[in-house]
């Protein structure tokens, strides 16, 4: 999936996954369990990119490669043509959202994103700036000083992705973000995601149950099979649905639509549902 640049040159991906296979247990008498096999994914600087697929098929397991959080694993992965140790020891940053907000409860919203500049070695002066301006684009200025259980839970995801983008992640992963939420509130969450992304231009690679939520968000949707031994089926390029985006808008309805057949066809299941 290695792609030309404009210039003709051959860029060197961000996030690149080579032949990717993970086995899990096999050991004192475990069953062996081969999650993923043979998965090949680039990912360029700047691009959103969707994985979805059947539950168990191996996409958190996926992510958690790409967050260094998962090393036994066979094949190559290497961040923009290095290795991910070595690119973290070298200042890379890669920042996780969850399906749950994961705030520490006993520390303000502002306390949390600063825990999460501190973290990252931010200087304590940069501080004050970097939370007002993440906390500016998903509009919780005024939440600053409350704590994770005074908010909703789609507030709470917000402070979450605000914290996610303050420390400058040069990826960020996203597990099924606003799957916990109803979908008014996931709808407007997506839009502040993709307003706050194209402040920073962050590589975002995201794992989600929806075709709509994948369409809406990504550049391209990974479609994975059934394990064991899944791995990416088809792609799904979004080109030709613009940004800013309308969930209104008819080719991103097709496009959707498209998803929901590729995932019709590689997880051996007819039902499933378009949202
Ligand atoms: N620590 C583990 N030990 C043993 N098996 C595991 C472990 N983690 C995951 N698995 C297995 O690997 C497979 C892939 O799991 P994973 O959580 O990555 O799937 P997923 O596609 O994210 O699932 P879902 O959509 O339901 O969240 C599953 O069959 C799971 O049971």
């Amino acid at each position: 999936m290695r792609r030309p640049s404009h210039d003709g040159k051959q860029r060197v991906p961000q996030i690149d996954l080579k032949r990717i296979r993970k086995e899990f247990g096999g050991k004192r008498g475990t069953r062996r369990w081969t999650a993923i096999n043979g998965v090949d994914l680039s990912v360029e600087v700047g691009e959103i990119v969707g994985i979805l697929g059947p539950s168990g098929c191996g996409k958190s397991t996926l992510l958690n490669i790409v967050a260094g959080l998962e090393s036994d694993y066979d094949g190559e992965f290497t961040i923009q043509g290095k290795a991910f140790g070595q690119q973290i020891a070298s200042g890379f940053r890669v920042a996780y959202v969850f399906q749950e907000a994961r705030l520490l409860p006993w520390k303000t919203v502002r306390g949390n994103i600063e825990f999460a500049l501190k973290a990252a070695q931010f200087p304590a002066n940069e501080w004050r700036d970097r939370v007002d301006r993440v906390l500016e684009l998903v509009e919780l200025t005024r939440f600053a000083g409350f704590y994770p259980q005074q908010l909703s839970g789609g507030m709470q995801q917000r402070a979450s992705i605000a914290r996610a983008f303050a420390i400058e992640p040069d990826i960020l992963l996203m597990d099924e973000p606003f799957s916990a939420l109803d979908e008014m509130t996931a709808q407007h969450l997506r839009q502040s995601l993709l307003k706050i992304w194209s402040a920073f231009r962050t590589t975002i690679l995201f794992v989600s149950h929806n075709a709509m939520e994948a369409s809406f968000l990504a550049d391209r949707v990974m479609v994975m099979s059934q394990g064991p031994g899944a791995t990416i089926r088809e792609e799904v390029s979004m080109a030709g649905v613009t940004r800013p985006r309308s969930y209104d808008d008819n080719s991103l309805i097709e496009k959707s639509k498209a998803v929901v057949n590729a995932l019709r066809r590689h997880s051996g299941r007819s039902e499933v549902a378009l949202v």
